[in-house]
């Protein structure tokens, strides 16, 4: 079983800027003889009774003077070793408009942040390893919820859509991926693609970045060892500052961007309060921003949040919204998988059929597959514990038949009774799926039979209403008769029974069906061939009716208008057959 890990938080109290007004509203405290990840909290004092401080206990906590080498030894460094044992990490910075997200995510060039620190170690990992390790770098923004790849030309960017693939992970389609083999290559890269950024100036920062965006850095770990390949993935996320437009003092443009960097961020706080409340649906779908962080919230990656908080009384209350938001964050659990792709070469297709329907005469020995190799489809397993990583791998999957076929056959090295094991399990597997199938089918024909009955039914009582509450006398049926103010629905019923059943209710006054063959013309069904055939009568009590049931295929209401006519006109007395 996968196991659960925690998304991590960490919150980092950025210096008073610009001749800001410090006071003690928001501190980080380090407890006698704590580090920035043991025994640290964030205190901020309570808006409403100074003299109460609330309290906010995190796995890290940063003050004003913690340098960015400090953060990423801490934090970020023992999750890259994650990423190249093929585990998706997210790494994202949270916090309202220049609270230092970007100085913790970018930093400067004097002092570099979590990107090019990070860049800078899977390089060197990279190359220490003698498996060749492979990186690859896709960069985006989302600005005003669309999506817009960094590394091609503004001019040229399309908006992109978000896709999700048959294992159900969700991807932003036709992302440019390059490949980068240094970190000089890619500083260039990366420079010139944060310059396509949307940022704008507000009040409170000058380069405040107006979208999310999200760094991508992919590789590709050959273990041939095992004739595989791990495919790792790291996230970095620098989100659009939350904003309050009372400080930033936005103009009706920034206005419609603020609203569209709120709402995202509005809906990544319902996500984290739906997955904390096990609800059943978790509103990924609402903003892109989410659906493309939804594996990391909730789904199979590791995940790393910083707070990034500002300094002082001004920013008190953004403050508080940010740390709960990160209590709320720290409850996650996510169920980290190890992805990865087996590279051993596959054969050819197996003749299935031939396992399926045996020959008749059974040779001494079946034909060897030929070792052909293709490509094999990635596959994912469970991680086991995060501290001291060790991963556990899962056996492999089983493909459906069609798979098989489809990615070459059976696997190389197999006894003949693995090969008959296997196919066996693949045949019943296929019959049960055909039975399934199968099952399915039958409910949704009867789930369809049963509204399209439901929806007749709705419009006979919308009809307007027959004349013929008067239907000729003595054509009702006895309970139409009975109850003459039978709403519209009852009576409607009665008449597809009828319909159904090709029969009809027929009350005559002192007369049997055998009084009235022969004598009556009308018994006869004038219209038709077939001669509608008396099977029940019931005498009624008191009252010398009788009402008889008559079946016929082609019976028909109006067909008896004559008979019933002809018996109201006559006034026809008959003795009953009873009598
Ligand atoms: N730890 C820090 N040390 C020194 N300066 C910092 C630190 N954190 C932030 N700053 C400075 O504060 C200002 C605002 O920071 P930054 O631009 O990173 O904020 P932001 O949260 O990314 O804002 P926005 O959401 O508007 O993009 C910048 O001038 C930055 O250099």
């Amino acid at each position: 079983m996968a196991h659960l890990s925690r998304i991590k938080i960490a919150a980092r109290l950025r210096p008073r800027i610009n001749g800001e007004i410090d006071d003690d509203s928001v501190k980080v405290i380090h407890s006698a003889g704590s580090s920035a990840t043991h025994g640290s909290f964030v205190s901020v004092v309570n808006p409403r009774d100074t003299t109460q401080i609330f309290k906010f206990p995190f796995t890290s906590c940063y003050d004003q003077s913690a340098p960015q080498d400090h953060i990423f030894n801490n934090d970020v460094k023992p999750m890259i070793d994650v990423v190249f044992q093929g585990v998706t990490v997210t790494i994202f910075a949270y916090g309202v408009t220049s609270s230092g997200k970007t100085h913790t995510m970018q930093g400067t060039r004097e002092e570099p942040g979590i990107i090019p620190r990070t860049l800078q170690s899977m390089f060197s990992r990279a190359s220490l390893s003698a498996r060749h390790a492979q990186l690859s770098m896709s960069y985006m923004e989302i600005y005003k919820d669309e999506v817009y790849d960094l590394l091609v030309d503004r001019d040229n960017a399309p908006k992109l859509p978000v896709r999700e693939n048959e294992q159900g992970k969700v991807f932003v389609a036709n992302l440019t991926t390059e490949s980068i083999t240094d970190f000089t290559e890619f500083d260039a890269i990366y420079a010139r693609a944060t310059k396509r950024r949307s940022v704008g100036a507000t009040n409170l920062n000058r380069a405040s970045s107006r979208s999310h965006a999200i760094l991508s850095i992919h590789v590709l770990v050959p273990d041939s060892a095992h004739g595989k390949t791990l495919i790792g993935k790291i996230n970095l996320v620098d989100l659009a500052g939350s904003e309050n437009n009372k400080l930033t003092g936005n103009d009706p443009s920034r206005m419609a961007e603020s609203a569209a960097i709120n709402k995202s961020l509005s809906v990544l706080g319902q996500v984290v309060h739906a997955l904390n409340l096990n609800q059943p649906r978790i509103p990924y779908r609402n903003s892109k921003l989410t659906r493309i962080l939804q594996d990391a919230l909730g789904g199979s990656s590791v995940g790393l949040l910083v707070c990034n908080l500002a300094p002082g009384v001004k920013f008190r209350q953004d403050t508080l919204n940010t740390l709960n938001f990160a209590v709320r964050t720290k409850n996650i659990e996510n169920k980290p998988v190890v992805n990865e792709q087996d590279d051993r070469p596959a054969l050819r297709p197996y003749k299935l059929a031939a396992k399926v329907a045996p020959p008749a005469v059974a040779g001494p020995s079946r034909p060897r597959p030929s070792m052909v190799p293709v490509p094999r489809a990635p596959r994912t397993s469970a991680l086991g514990s995060l501290a001291g990583f060790q991963p556990f791998i899962a056996p492999p999957i089983e493909p459906k038949i069609e798979e098989q076929e489809r990615l070459g056959g059976l696997r190389a090295g197999l006894t003949e009774d693995e090969i008959d094991a296997r196919i066996a399990k693949a045949v019943e597997r296929e019959v049960a799926r055909r039975l399934e199938e199968r099952e399915r089918q039958r409910e949704k024909e009867e789930r369809e039979r049963l509204s399209h009955q439901q929806d007749n039914q709705r419009t006979r009582s919308k009809s307007p209403k027959k004349e013929d509450i008067s239907l000729p006398s003595g054509v009702l049926t006895p309970m139409l008769k009975r109850h003459k103010d039978l709403d519209d629905e009852v009576r409607a019923r009665l008449e597809t029974i009828e319909d159904k059943l090709h029969v009809i209710f027929l009350t005559v006054f002192n007369a049997s069906a055998a009084n009235l063959t022969g004598i009556i013309p009308g018994i006869a069904n004038p219209a038709s061939t077939s001669q509608p055939t008396c099977v029940h009568q019931y005498p009624r009590k008191n009252s010398g009716e009788h009402t008889l049931l008559l079946r016929g295929r082609t019976l028909k209401r109006e067909t008896f208008k004559p008979l019933s006519t002809f018996i109201a006109k006559q006034r026809l007395t008959f003795p009953t057959t009873s009598s």
